[in-house]
């Protein structure tokens, strides 16, 4: 079956740097999300948003925006911004789990509340022309909470409902529920993505056996630790390309070498640098080493050095 693949968005990861560079190195995404807009109590858009948005940043990309907000008005006007830049969907996130998020009653904090939801939805399709697409975990503190949102949503146009098989409460612990994903699909007429630990081809099978009806796939940590993960299950080859590690470091340059000139001062570019190696560790044979190398690595010149170091002990 023919399928497509989205790249979950990843607060302080999948920026349009990363974006572009992983499109441009390895291809294999067809929509990228990007991470969440989220407005502090006034109706603006900060300007780390507008450049990720803006679209001379994401030429060739396809790209949905995202919100969090358990406000009407927030919605709306960030619908309105989205629209004005050229977007013609809005993603609603109803799955962050971090408790700064839940406690305030957005993300998989808002999943318990299905009347504000319902209040949020019907003023979005009343007052704007937005389309309207969510991304929601299960539930925060148990798997059932969706099951009462879903025909809330059945009620409007929504393009779809990306699902993270997990509640809130488990934050990343613990498995997927594909039980409950399943009943999720019993229960609405809407379309739905699959969300949660695609970090393989192996596992990309497993799962499109599991469910046979979803055609739509988000990947997240996965792209990060395995920037080919896309282009291998789309020509579904176990096998990665012979330059894998060039291709691996020409990544990793690129990505440093945009990250080195957008932030300022040595701590953020190696904090960042540190933030991307916890997940790209995991494409060497040693992980636990490599992560501790690039750790120990406290100026420029250190992780310079240590990146060197880690990219010829592979080969
Ligand atoms: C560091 C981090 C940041 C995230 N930021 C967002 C976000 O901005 N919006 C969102 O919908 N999900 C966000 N997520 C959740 C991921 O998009 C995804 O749903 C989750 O990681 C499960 O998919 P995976 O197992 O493929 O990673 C974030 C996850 C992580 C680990």
């Amino acid at each position: 079956m023919d399928f497509t693949l989205l790249s979950s968005p990843l607060q302080g990861f999948t920026d349009f740097r990363f974006r572009n560079a992983q499109n441009k190195l390895f291809g294999g995404i067809d929509t990228y999300y990007s991470p969440y807009i989220r407005l502090n109590g006034k109706l603006e858009i900060k300007p780390s948003y507008e450049r990720d948005l803006l679209p001379e940043n994401n030429m060739g990309l396809e790209v949905i925006p995202q919100v969090i907000t358990n406000d009407a008005e927030e919605f709306l006007f960030v619908a309105k911004y989205v629209q004005e830049l050229g977007y013609k969907e809005l993603n609603w996130n109803l799955g962050c789990p971090y408790p700064m998020v839940t406690k305030s009653g957005m993300g998989s904090g808002l999943i318990s509340n299905p009347e504000k939801i319902n209040h949020i939805l019907e003023r979005a399709h009343s007052e704007s022309d937005i389309i309207v697409s969510m991304k929601m975990r299960l539930g925060y503190e148990n798997s059932e909470e969706i099951l009462d949102v879903l025909p809330i949503l059945d009620k409007y146009p929504i393009k779809n409902i990306a699902i993270h098989a997990r509640i809130g409460k488990q934050l990343y612990k613990g498995g997927v529920n594909l039980d409950a994903f399943q009943l999720c699909i019993d229960n609405t007429i809407h379309k739905l993505y699959y969300n949660g630990d695609i970090t393989s081809v192996a596992k990309f099978h497993e799962m499109q056996q599991r469910f046979p009806s979803i055609d739509h796939w988000m990947i997240g940590r996965g792209l990060i630790s395995d920037p080919f993960l896309p282009s291998m299950i789309r020509s579904n080859s176990f096998e990665y390309p012979e330059n894998k590690m060039d291709l691996f470091r020409e990544f990793h340059d690129t990505l440093y070498a945009i990250y080195s000139e957008s932030l300022s001062g040595q701590t953020h570019i190696l904090l960042k640098m540190y933030h991307l190696w916890e997940y790209f560790s995991a494409t060497f044979l040693n992980p636990h080493k490599v992560l501790k190398q690039i750790k120990k690595a406290q100026s420029i010149r250190n992780y310079e050095a240590a990146v060197a170091a880690i990219f010829k002990n592979e080969k």
